[in-house]
């Protein structure tokens, strides 16, 4: 039931496009010279690569994007083809010519300012869904709506509670694992280090895993502890207490260190990469579609191709297949699974709508 599946190495770039559409490479004069990097990190205008990544030139470099990519976005997590001085030297200044087709794509939330749903991340194949258990106390609902933003994506979904000690997990447990979210739970310790790291580091493990949440909810202690030294391997540290924080309001891709093989033996397992998203607290659901919802729910998308055509498949659908699956149920304990297996899924397909009257739907992103 549950869409987690291994993780090799083609999967990221080879998974199809679960939007279905939009493929992003278009025909561009041919440049022969180019070279492949991953974009890291986005700064008004200037983009931070990683050149050849993981092979044997791999270096950090700068730059622009060509003219003639107009007004397309590259994003944190973009896999694109560089041209000019790549070389990272001081000064150097590359340009982007191509930006390749994105596996998955992660948009923000329309809002007053900006009413277009930008894509903020591209190719992650996991969404981190950070959660206090207390302080700041959990809002289901925002995090029913990253969990359809993260399902609409084509993406896992880990929930990440954070502050066991403060409160217990079960009661949020017990509501998201059932919809095939994963989670891992950590805890400040009595000495004060933060406890489950493993459990976490293990989820994160050789995936392209997206960080979302609140403010205070321990973000960045999680990055801090995941990726030592990250902020200051990618040069932003805050002058004033020498702490790994970057104050850039745009996504940023931090790759984790490798985790040895269990054996030990042989060569470390992958490592993966993790993209804070500093201020993005909400997503875009306007695009969302009911058939990206209800892909991860197997057991209820089987039932629905029995639906009238259109089906919303919502409380009120008549017909809706759904419904009859719960009453026609062979017994009362099957019935009452299936009954909550189906609210659990139209919970998350009601969270869609009224979007904007919530109130949630603030954030900011820099271009
Ligand atoms: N009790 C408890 N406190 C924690 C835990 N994890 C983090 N904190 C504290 O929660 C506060 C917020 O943590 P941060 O890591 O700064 O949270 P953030 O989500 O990055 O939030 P911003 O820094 O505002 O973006 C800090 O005072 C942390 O020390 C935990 O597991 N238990
Ligand atoms: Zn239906």
């Amino acid at each position: 039931m549950s869409p987690r599946r291994p993780f090799d190495e083609s999967d990221v770039r080879l998974r199809p496009n679960p939007r279905g559409s939009r493929p992003r490479t278009k025909q561009r004069p041919d440049h022969a010279d180019a070279v492949s990097a991953l974009v890291t990190g986005v700064d008004r205008g200037r983009y931070t690569l990683l050149v050849d990544p993981d092979g044997p030139d791999e270096h950090r470099a700068v730059a622009m994007k060509a003219r003639e990519l107009g007004r397309d976005r590259v994003v944190p997590g973009d896999r694109v083809d560089v041209v000019g001085d790549a070389s990272g030297d001081p000064g150097s200044l590359a340009r982007i010519v191509r930006i390749d087709e994105r596996s998955t794509v992660l948009r923000r939330t329309a809002d007053d300012t900006d009413p277009v749903e930008r894509i903020i991340v591209a190719n992650a194949d996991q969404l981190v869904i950070v959660t206090a258990l207390a302080d700041p106390e959990p809002r289901t609902r925002m995090i029913d709506r990253c969990v359809v933003a993260g399902y609409d994506a084509g993406m896992d979904v880990l929930l990440c509670l954070t502050k066991a000690d403060l409160a217990d997990p079960a009661e949020l447990i017990a509501m998201y694992a059932p919809i095939g979210v994963s989670v891992v739970v950590t805890r400040r310790g009595p000495a004060g280090a933060v406890e489950g790291l493993d459990d976490v580091r293990r989820a994160v493990a050789g995936r392209v895993s997206v960080l979302v949440g609140h403010s205070g909810v321990g973000k960045s202690t999680l990055v801090n502890a995941l990726v030592p030294d990250a902020f200051r391997a990618v040069g932003v540290v805050n002058d004033v207490t020498g702490r790994g924080r970057h104050t850039s309001s745009s996504a940023i891709a931090l790759r984790l260190p490798a985790i040895p093989a269990p054996d030990r033996a042989t060569a470390p397992l992958a490592s993966g990469w993790v993209i804070d998203t500093p201020g993005v607290r909400s997503f875009g659901l306007a695009h969302v579609q009911v058939e990206h919802l209800l892909a991860p729910f197997a057991d209820l998308a089987a039932v629905a191709r029995e639906c009238p055509r259109g089906c919303t498949h919502a409380d009120d659908a008549p017909d809706c297949a759904l419904d009859d699956w719960v009453s026609d149920a062979p017994e009362a304990q099957t019935e009452a699974a299936r009954a909550a297996r189906l609210e659990s899924f139209r919970r998350l397909l009601a969270s869609r709508t009224g979007a904007l009257a919530s109130g949630e739907g603030t954030e900011r992103d820099s271009r």
